[in-house]
């Protein structure tokens, strides 16, 4: 189970020297046997074009049937782990090293749902970047998510937002760090909701989020760190949102739990 390899990494003459990064988290849902069907419907949906890398983030529990049973050339991944670099007594976590030891390649991190805390205490940015740097250390690639909420963006904080997001991650990560870390820009408002940010204002963000890494983090990683858009992105919306030159993939909630993932998957410029 561990020698699943750990996807694409062909260069995509679109993007420099970015490879498209599309992830799917299936979030709380599935079982067993409606795993067994859309990993069946994904087994045989035909060739993954060769400029696309592709992860299916499942709950902790199904990612033995995903890594035993997905084809192997979608990645498998945790949808969080613990801040804890050493194995102890920390009931209900999953550490970064048991997920790599496993055979996970990746693993979300501030997810927003999680940093919004479910209703309770959520996770502030600084335990987000934590956990990161403990993934990287641990050897797994990480999907940083980030973005604002509807308030924010109608406040015009949109980039303030992302920034106190990204600042603590910024001051925990080696430059060598940042090869395993991709941004997914989430904005709250658009997850689970039907609503997209339209192309141009999400191609907006993610142009204020490289330059926000070349400013702060080094030029060189602006240009190769990959951003993926996330909110209602669907097969009907993937083209046009992965066109602009700063969306480099997708992180997709809903329609990975579909056949319709692999319109997204197909959605990237040739
Ligand atoms: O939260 C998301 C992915 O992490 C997006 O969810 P939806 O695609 O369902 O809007």
């Amino acid at each position: 189970m561990s020698s699943r390899p750990a996807g694409s990494s062909v260069v995509n003459s679109n993007k420099g020297q970015r490879t498209y990064l599309i992830g799917g988290n299936w979030k709380c849902n599935g079982t067993l046997a409606e795993n067994e069907a859309l990993i069946n419907t994904f087994n045989e949906a035909g060739p993954i074009p060769d400029n696309v890398e592709v992860a299916i983030c499942c709950t902790y529990v199904h990612l033995p049937q995903l890594l035993a049973t997905l084809r192997e050339d979608i990645a498998v991944g945790a949808q969080d782990c613990a801040v804890y670099e050493k194995p102890g007594a920390y009931t209900g976590e999953v550490s970064a090293a048991q997920l790599k030891d496993l055979g996970c390649v990746w693993v979300i991190i501030g997810h927003s749902e999680r940093r919004e805390g479910f209703g309770m205490a959520g996770e502030p940015a600084e335990l987000c970047a934590k956990k990161c740097k403990v993934a990287v250390d641990a050897g797994l690639k990480v999907m940083f998510a980030i973005g604002e909420k509807k308030e924010e963006r109608e406040a015009g904080t949109t980039m303030a937002v992302c920034a106190s997001q990204l600042e603590p991650l910024a001051k925990v990560l080696t430059a060598a760090d940042w090869d395993n870390i991709a941004i997914a820009y989430e904005p709250v408002w658009a997850i689970g909701t039907g609503l997209t940010a339209t192309p141009e204002m999400a191609q907006e963000t993610h142009e204020a989020i490289r330059k926000w890494v070349a400013d702060n983090v080094g030029a060189d990683i602006a240009k190769k760190v990959r951003i993926q858009y996330g909110g209602s992105m669907k097969g009907a919306n993937a083209q046009e949102l992965l066109a602009q030159p700063d969306i480099d993939g997708g992180l997709i909630g809903g329609a990975s739990l579909q056949a319709d993932f692999f319109n997204v998957v197909n959605g990237v410029p040739k």
